[in-house]
């Protein structure tokens, strides 16, 4: 109604001075309207939007609801008769408001009967609903903000799903009956509300930011004192007028965005777009439950079904594995039999791999992520935040550096870590696992459980990134000493006991470098259960194992050997996490403090036989710079020990 005296009347000077000022000055900054598509700026305003407010009469509500009222009471002439005198300006909103009330004169029953004949489903404007959930679901506050009544505006607001909080409106003023208590006559309204008033509308976006701290505020309606919400100190950034259920000229041309339909408003907002760069075994795996989960009803809203992923190109069966993925949707050479998704779409550029993704997934073997890291600089959107599924830590001269925190210096990306007892083969096939999402920033978190997040892959958040990461990487040094023990041929409890000496020193080890590491995030999927798949499951350990094999068989091979033999191009992490994590113990003199981690390496760096593993804790003291250094009476007595606790294994 407020809208209809301020726009209608071309005398009213309350209403003359509002549309003069609104639209004048509106149009100093954006220019003469009608602005019908949103200038780059407006859409970047729009889509950073924090709070967006909501005119209700005429544009999340198809009628003006006094008027609708009037009407039923039976009055709806002689208050259009009041609008019309009030709209040659003899009168102030405030007192044409309190005149139509006054006429309109109803009771707590009449207003029950009204809500009951017009139920608010019905006087939704369609796709209201719609956008209000989506807004919602994205974490943005959305508000109500009326020149109507709170009596009338409550139900809308339910039907929409907006709390009543979160609703500005007046409020009507009733007569008690002395002796029920109950409100019997209508005699006028709260004059205090702020929306009673001319300028209310951004006064009560002023009250809103004073409580919360958004930075960007929005404002949707149809009539001039939405316009005016925008004008004033305090008032919001941006003015969308609404078009759908009555066009008014003045803000068409005044406002910076013209809609005539929420789905238009619906369609501009952002959509989250996943990139994967990597295409190993893990890397496809997850990019399959992604690709699930986006290409699932009603995340089309949120999210762009398709999702790219750099494929370091290669020939198999003669032809180019993009062209083969995209034309199989598998990857025939790293998971092969399994059916990606058709929602991939494999890409050999990691320049169109990344454009316009706003979530970068990094799942690559840990030797290749610095470079893949630097070749990304100034590709991606600094808006766009990443998360690393590799486990693995890079040694440079000045110290450790963790995947995350590579991809966090070099992109300036926020990056999270998911980690987890996560044996690629087995989750590709659907059978439950669990993971842990390590996260900086809670709401990261929680966009990317929605994307990973499977009926049989469960997530958990929690708060320590570097514990996480730690936990993933130096598991695969463990599951080398596991491999060893397994390939001697000792049951689980010589097993059981390198695993938790392992777990030991991985706590340890992790908190000595970073004391911020939290003990319970050992206890995660991310900790101990990734630490027994690992020990049981995992390449690391196969690999290892086969070591042993061959060195008692007497044909020796290599880690680089065996991993060529039997990974069919996947990568092992433990080895070069073991020279890498030995680097740091070396120069830290800590080497003797970390016996398995100590041992492991001297195995893997064929220093000592495979054999000394189950003498990890003499192994260790024993000096060997290298394997020429470690005298014969050590390494005999160590081989010799080992062998029989292996029963002549070694
Ligand atoms: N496989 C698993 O079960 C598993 C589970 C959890 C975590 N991870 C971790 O995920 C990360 C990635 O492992 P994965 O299993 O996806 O890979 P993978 O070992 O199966 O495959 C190796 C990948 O490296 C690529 N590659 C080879 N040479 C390259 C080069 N020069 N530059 C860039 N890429 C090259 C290959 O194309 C292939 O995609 C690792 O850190 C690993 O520890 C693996
Ligand atoms: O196969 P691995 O030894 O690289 O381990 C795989 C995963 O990290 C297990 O969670």
């Amino acid at each position: 109604m407020l809208e209809r005296l301020a726009s209608q009347s071309p005398h009213g000077k309350a209403a003359q001075t509002a549309t003069a000022a609104a639209a004048a000055s509106w149009r100093a900054v954006s220019g003469p309207g009608p602005h019908l598509e949103p200038s780059p700026r407006v859409l970047k305003l729009w889509r950073s939007a924090q709070a967006v407010c909501f005119d209700i009469d005429c544009t999340v509500a198809i009628n003006d609801q006094l008027d609708l009222l009037a009407e039923f009471m039976g009055v709806g002439e002689k208050v259009a008769a009041i609008t019309n005198s009030a709209m040659d300006g003899s009168m102030s909103l405030e007192d044409a408001l309190e005149q139509r009330l006054a006429v309109i004169n109803c009771t707590p029953a009449d207003i029950q009967a009204f809500l009951k004949a017009h139920p608010p489903e019905s006087r939704l404007t369609p796709g209201a609903k719609e956008l209000i959930q989506q807004l919602q679901s994205r974490g943005i506050a959305v508000y109500l903000i009326s020149g109507g009544f709170r009596e009338l505006c409550l139900p809308i607001c339910r039907a929409l799903n907006v709390p009543p909080k979160q609703l500005f409106a007046n409020r009507m003023n009733w007569q008690v009956d002395d002796d029920t208590g109950m409100p019997t006559k209508l005699v006028g309204f709260d004059l205090r509300e702020p929306t009673g008033h001319q300028g209310g509308k951004p006064r009560a976006i002023a009250e809103l930011r004073r409580m919360f701290p958004y930075e960007t505020v929005v404002m949707v309606g149809d009539g001039i004192t939405d316009l005016e919400a925008v004008q004033e100190g305090g008032g919001a950034d941006l003015f969308i007028g609404f078009g759908g259920i009555v066009r008014r000229r003045v803000v068409e041309e005044a406002a910076d965005w013209f809609v005539d339909s929420f789905e238009v408003l619906r369609e501009a907002l952002p959509r989250h777009r996943v990139a994967m760069i990597g295409s190993g075994a893990w890397a496809c795996t997850a990019v399959k439950m992604i690709a699930e989960n986006l290409a699932e009803e009603g995340r089309s809203d949120k999210f762009c079904r398709d999702v790219r992923m750099w494929v370091f190109e290669e020939e198999v069966e003669g032809r180019k594995l993009t062209e083969l993925i995209n034309e199989r949707h598998e990857n025939v050479k790293y998971m092969p039999g399994v059916q990606l998704g058709d929602n991939i779409i494999a890409c050999a550029d990691l320049a169109e791999t990344v454009k316009d993704a706003t979530i970068l997934v990094f799942c690559s073997p840990h030797q290749f992520i610095h470079r893949i890291v630097k070749q990304l600089a100034g590709l991606v959107s600094k808006d766009a935040i990443a998360i690393s599924l590799i486990k693995g830590m890079r040694v440079r001269p000045d110290g450790p550096q963790l995947i995350s925190e590579l991809i966090r210096k070099e992109l300036g990306l926020d990056c999270s870590v998911l980690m987890g007892a996560n044996i690629a083969g087995d989750i590709a096939r659907d059978e439950l696992s669990e993971a842990t999402i390590a996260d900086s920033v809670l709401a990261n978190g929680q966009l990317l459980q929605e994307v990973f997040e499977r009926p049989y892959f469960y997530t958990t958040l929690v708060p320590d990134v570097v514990g996480a990461e730690m936990c993933g990487t130096l598991k695969n040094i463990v599951a080398l000493a596991a491999g060893f023990v397994e390939g001697l041929g000792f049951g689980p409890n010589t097993k059981a006991a390198i695993m938790r000496a392992g777990l030991n020193e991985m706590r340890r080890f992790a908190k000595a470098l970073y004391p911020t590491v939290r003990d319970e995030t050992f206890f995660e999927s991310c900790g101990v259960a990734d630490l027994i798949a690992t020990c049981y499951g995992g390449r690391n350990r196969l690999v290892a194992k086969e070591f042993v094999a061959a060195v008692q068989g007497g044909k020796p091979e290599s880690f680089a050997e065996l991993e060529a033999r039997l990974l069919g191009g996947q990568k092992l992490q433990g080895v070069l996490t073991s020279d890498e994590v030995q680097a740091i113990l070396q120069r830290r003199g800590w080497e003797r403090d970390y016996p398995l981690f100590t041992t492991v390496n001297r195995i893997v760096n064929e220093q000592l036989p495979p054999s000394s593993i189950v003498d990890y804790k003499a192994a260790a003291q024993v000096r060997v710079a290298a394997a020429a250094d470690a005298s014969a009476d050590d390494l005999s007595r160590l081989a010799l020990g080992a062998a029989a606790a292996a029963g002549g294994a070694a």
